[in-house]
């Protein structure tokens, strides 16, 4: 059985690799479906709030009003150095590769992953004509292609 949980987030970001608008630092609406995998125990499998009450306050304290960044984006040496001498805290959700949909994609469902549920898939809107649809295979694909691509996994600071 598959249940499908819809939560969203407002996070600042930019792909410094793209040499268009978007490597401009601009903002986004994220909307994250989570389509997850479970077992009736009796009348019910999981319960709603189950999900809630562990990925809304995830996504609250690391990801809402945050800045996505890569750790190679020469910005971020610019920001923490900004952090550093006006004792300012900026909320900064860091990457260990660039903030495209597909790498969100592979660090949620690896973070959601890790608070023990099962995703069948994800689903991550970052404007209102782009989703990307996200499955478990290509998230053990993409397990596969980071390993060998030896990037440390992200931390966050804020
Ligand atoms: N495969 C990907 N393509 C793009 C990504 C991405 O993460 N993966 N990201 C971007 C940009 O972040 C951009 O902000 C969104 O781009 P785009 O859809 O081109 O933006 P629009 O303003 O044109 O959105 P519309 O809703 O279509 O007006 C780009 N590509």
């Amino acid at each position: 059985m598959m249940i499908q949980k819809q939560y969203k987030f407002y996070a600042a970001h930019r792909n410094e690799e793209l040499n268009d608008k978007c490597s401009n630092l601009h903002g986004h609406r994220y909307g994250v479906t989570c389509f997850f995998e479970v077992e009736r125990t009796g009348s019910l499998t999981t319960l709603f709030a189950d999900f809630d009450d562990s990925i809304e306050p995830h996504l609250k304290r690391e990801y809402d009003h945050a800045m996505m960044i890569h750790v190679k984006d020469p910005l971020y040496q610019t920001l923490l150095r900004h952090m550093k001498e006006t004792g300012e805290t900026l909320r900064l959700k860091c990457f260990s590769c660039p903030t495209t949909v597909e790498n969100l994609a592979h660090q949620l469902f690896t973070e959601i992953t890790e608070m023990g549920f099962r995703l069948n898939r994800l689903e991550i809107r970052e404007t209102d004509t782009s989703v990307v649809s996200y499955t478990r295979e290509d998230w053990v694909n993409d397990n596969r292609y980071f390993a060998s691509y030896q990037i440390p996994p992200s931390e966050s600071v804020s």
